[in-house]
């Protein structure tokens, strides 16, 4: 591929902020494409990947909350496909949007992707993946007494759903992406972590019940790509040692050897940071060339000029 190409990962928590609706989620997601569309004038080449934690765990309810003779829930491949088409709808209408504005000609394509993971993985076994709204303790140890289903505590802001989440082996759908990337098309793909689905031994793919971490399927597709950036956006503007205590302090720019020993120090929450800085310290191991990067959706502007965001990089002659 001859232009650069740049993975930029939207989190589910920084779509779905205070409003839940599909108004509000779009207005959140209005802030950051004007920010795209000056990385497309720059000449990279975009995919823009999205988590769905929230918005699959509201949709969840809504089918538990259904009929179940007449208009049963779907099980969760399903819906992780429901909220990529969804989801994906949003980004590729605004951003196409603000395209026109700009007298730009490229398409912007969402793409149903299919994530292949292990039947075997020991995640089936053990739920991790936060999905849904925040609760309070009591509430969720209330719900686990009375369901099989399993809650944990979130980064402190409450406890929420867990359900599995397998490892991302491969893009399913990686030659289609490819293909719209060289025509100089926008691609939206892997939404949601992608839809997880296991391969038989006829080279049959079926879905399984599960939601992939987002962070972990997109650094997969940013190796996939040779990406030169691959860039997290979520809730906050930088990653912090000893978060949410009186001696927070944010990181700008951090080697790869950095991040491992912050991780060892248990720096970061599992099921929210954690799995962010698994995958950049991933992406950049396998691409020493390249750079990941993790800020907030409002400071992705910022973030290209170098003034908001943690950069991780491989080693440290590399950070200036
Ligand atoms: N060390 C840390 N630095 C910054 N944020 C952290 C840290 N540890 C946990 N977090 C939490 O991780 C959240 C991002 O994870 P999450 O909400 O799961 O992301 P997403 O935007 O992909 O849904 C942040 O909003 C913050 O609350
Ligand atoms: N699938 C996924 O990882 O979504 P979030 O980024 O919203 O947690």
């Amino acid at each position: 591929m001859d232009k650069d190409v740049i993975v930029i990962a939207l989190g589910g928590n920084a779509i779905l902020t205070e409003d839940p609706s599909a108004q509000g989620q779009q207005k959140t997601l209005a802030k950051s494409v004007k920010y795209l569309v000056d990385l497309i004038q720059q000449g990279y080449r975009l995919v823009i990947t999205h988590g769905n934690g929230p918005q699959i765990g509201n949709l969840l309810l809504q089918h538990i909350a259904s009929d179940s003779k007449t208009n049963p829930a779907f099980p969760l491949d399903s819906l992780v496909a429901m909220t990529e088409g969804c989801i994906g709808y949003w980004i590729q209408n605004l951003l196409q949007n603000e395209i026109h504005q700009h007298n730009l000609n490229t398409n912007v394509v969402s793409l149903i992707t299919q994530v292949v993971v292990d039947e075997k993985d020991s995640a089936f076994k053990n739920p991790t993946k936060p999905i849904g709204p925040f609760i309070m303790e009591k509430q969720a140890k209330e719900k686990m007494k009375n369901s099989t289903d399993i809650y944990k505590e979130d980064a402190g802001r409450g406890w929420r759903k867990v359900v599995s989440s397998p490892k991302a082996i491969r893009i399913k759908e990686i030659y289609s992406i490819k293909a719209l990337l060289n025509q100089d098309q926008v691609v939206i793909a892997v939404g949601g972590g992608g839809i997880p689905v296991v391969e038989d031994k006829q080279s049959n793919f079926y879905g399984v019940e599960a939601v992939i971490d987002k962070d972990q399927a997109s650094e997969k597709l940013a190796e996939q790509l040779k990406a030169k950036k691959f860039i997290i956006l979520t809730e906050v503007d930088y990653v912090y040692l000893n978060f949410n205590q009186p001696n927070q302090r944010k990181l700008e720019q951090i080697t790869t050897e950095q991040a491992k020993q912050f991780i060892d120090e248990g720096q970061f929450a599992a099921g929210s940071m954690l799995p962010k800085i698994e995958a950049a310290i991933e992406f950049v191991e396998n691409n020493p060339e390249g750079e990941a990067a993790i800020t907030s959706l409002e400071n992705l502007g910022k973030l290209l000029n170098k003034q908001a965001g943690t950069i991780i990089k491989k080693n440290k002659n590399f950070i200036s």
